[in-house]
């Protein structure tokens, strides 16, 4: 089928497929939707002639060599130039797409917004990548010949069959994958060790998998789909396996190569979460551990887009984790540092980096329930109405190792600071809660950048050696951070709530640090008092329904900004 427009004629296939759907399966209007694609497809051409005018060739790819030719080509596709072809992004986590049934469920949510031109990244089916990391590890001690009995390959194998027939599409789309997976653990099993970038290698299979069942699925239906993998569509990153960092090059070349194919045949594009490619190796690196909510804010950073949407299992970003205290209540609005805070302080639900894109182009984060669509969820922004706003969220992160560090040298000396923080630098250590004084420093360190491990006890003994060098240090594990994310601008009525909280609970808290960010009061308590805490200091604050006690405006007095006090040694 043709249509006509602008005088050109069209080939859309992609709209056929979107008025098969409209007529059998859900009941919406297209026609706007199809009138926008002509528009957009008949200035896209006109671009798309100038470019070859002028070059005499044109042509997409991935990897360094698309983003030297996306920046070479800026003028005709700078990252914001081409928003119409696509105006939202959908990213939906290893929950949303756990099963056959999950998936058909946000097939209709992709396709029930008529007006919406989304861009949809997927994470793993499920528990995908930590049956492949366990498969992994199992691999790397039980023997090649032993490796098919893996009771991991076997769940990860049997769910990716099961979802193909159950969703009746063609096997094939990832038969190779299963097979190639299969013989990387064998290799493993040979080699004997896992390293970070085998790894990385590993993980890529969950993703590779879930977006080519999806797209399969919703070709099937008549939805015209089409598969990416990040590695290959301009995603470059850091080459620091199991946690890289996206490039700046990224930008121009995921874009370039999106609305290329956009205009050369219309489909909704079915991209990779979690993945990229090492700009020095050209090897599979991961973006970290959830890492699929960064792909989408990236993507929608690149593309200009008017909204990001990342679909989860809760109403969105709660008052807690609900795992830890089963009332945590939906936020209804945060903003970008409040959010980028309560994800690195350790709230699960999104991952540390990823407000960073959306708040560098000002495009709004929406965190929405695929349970549960109807639920407004949370709408994450650059600013909002703190007039009333006290406390949002509490965020714990365990077993956080603290260490006491006291200057031999005496008071008045300068650069104490300096070196200790040059020994960081050296180790490679990061650093998350700090409370110094003149001649002492206590603070916590940050296990992030070590794949799903804290600090070793061989790098923590170093680190102490090194530092008893300048300072002498007291090493103190099983701590938590309980992390006070709200309005710091009303920090004295919070924390006199939190430690009358506290006290009550006979809990002493051992470090407090309010940080420069205006959003975040952390207090370091012992691992085994942190829930209680979390729990009493939820239902003070959410449950008892005094909040307004807390927002009597005379008692409002602060803590200056970036203070901190180290309360007692335990
Ligand atoms: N403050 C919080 N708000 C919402 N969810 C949280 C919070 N803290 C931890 N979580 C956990 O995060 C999970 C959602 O994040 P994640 O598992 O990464 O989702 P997905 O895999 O769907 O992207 C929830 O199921 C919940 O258990
Ligand atoms: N599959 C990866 C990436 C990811 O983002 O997953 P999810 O969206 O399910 O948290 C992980 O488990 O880390």
């Amino acid at each position: 089928m043709a249509l006509q427009s602008h005088g050109v004629k069209i080939p859309c296939q992609g709209f056929t497929a979107r008025m098969a759907i409209s007529s059998n399966q859900l009941s919406f209007s297209n026609s706007r939707w199809i009138e926008d694609c002509c528009r957009s497809w008949g200035r896209r051409r006109r671009a798309k002639a100038m470019k070859v005018a002028k070059k005499g060739g044109g042509g997409g790819g991935g990897g360094v060599e698309a983003v030297l030719k996306a920046e070479d080509e800026e003028e005709l596709f700078s990252s914001n130039g081409n928003a119409e072809n696509f105006t939202s992004i959908m990213k939906f986590g290893g929950s949303s797409v756990a099963s056959a049934e999950r998936m058909k469920e946000i097939a209709s949510l992709v396709l029930s917004f008529p007006h919406e031109r989304p861009v949809v990244v997927l994470s793993a089916m499920g528990k995908t990548t930590n049956k492949l990391l366990l498969a992994g590890e199992k691999a790397v001690s039980c023997g090649v010949s032993n490796v098919s009995q893996i009771e991991e390959l076997s769940f990860v194998k049997d769910l990716h069959q099961r979802t193909i027939r159950e969703l009746e599409v063609d096997p094939s789309v990832i038969s190779a994958h299963l097979e190639e997976l299969e013989q990387l653990l064998k290799g493993i099993a040979v080699m004997k060790e896992l390293t970070p970038r085998t790894r990385d290698y590993l993980v890529s299979f969950g993703e590779c998998m879930s977006t080519r069942i999806f797209a399969a699925y919703l070709n099937k239906i008549g939805a015209k789909a089409r598969q990416y993998d990040a590695f290959d569509i301009g995603f470059i990153t850091t080459d620091d396996f199991t946690n890289a960092e996206i490039l700046e090059a990224t930008y121009p070349a995921v874009a370039k190569r999106l609305h290329a194919d956009w205009t050369n045949d219309p489909a909704i594009p079915i991209i990779t979460g979690f993945l990229g490619k090492g700009w020095k190796s050209c090897a599979i690196t991961t973006l970290g551990r959830g890492g699929s909510d960064l792909t989408a804010t990236t993507i929608g950073k690149a593309l200009g887009l008017q909204e990001i949407q990342v679909w989860k299992d809760v109403d969105g970003v709660l008052t807690c984790d609900p795992s830890i205290y089963q009332r945590a209540e939906p936020v209804p609005y945060l903003t970008f540092d409040e959010a980028a805070e309560l994800a690195y302080f350790g709230a699960q639900v999104l991952h540390p980096q990823s407000m960073r894109p959306a708040r560098e182009s000002d495009i709004p984060v929406r965190v929405k329930n695929s349970y549960n669509p109807k639920a407004p969820g949370t709408l994450i922004t650059k600013s909002r109405d703190m007039s009333k706003a006290v406390l949002t969220s509490i965020v714990l992160k365990r077993n956080v190792t603290m260490l006491d560090i006291v200057s031999t040298r005496m008071l008045g000396q300068f650069g104490f600071l300096a070196k200790v923080f040059s020994i960081f630098e050296d180790l490679g250590i990061s650093v998350d809660v700090v409370a110094t004084s003149e001649v002492s420093i206590s603070l916590t360190l940050d296990p992030s950048k070590l794949w799903s491990r804290e600090l070793i006890q061989q790098e923590l003994d170093h680190v102490v050696e090194e530092l008893e060098k300048i300072a002498v240090v007291n090493l103190l594990q099983h701590r938590s951070i309980i992390s006070l994310i709200g309005n710091v601008q009303r920090s004295s009525l919070i924390l006199e709530k939190a430690f009358r909280v506290l006290r009550t609970q006979g809990v002493n808290v051992q470090m407090i640090s309010q940080g420069a960010s205006k959003v975040n009061i952390s207090l370091i308590v012992n691992d085994s008092e942190a829930e209680q805490c979390v729990k009493a200091l939820h239902h003070s604050f959410f449950e008892s329904g005094d909040l307004s006690e807390l927002t009597v405006d005379g008692e409002n007095r602060e803590i200056g900004n970036g203070s901190a006090i180290k309360l007692n040694n335990v």
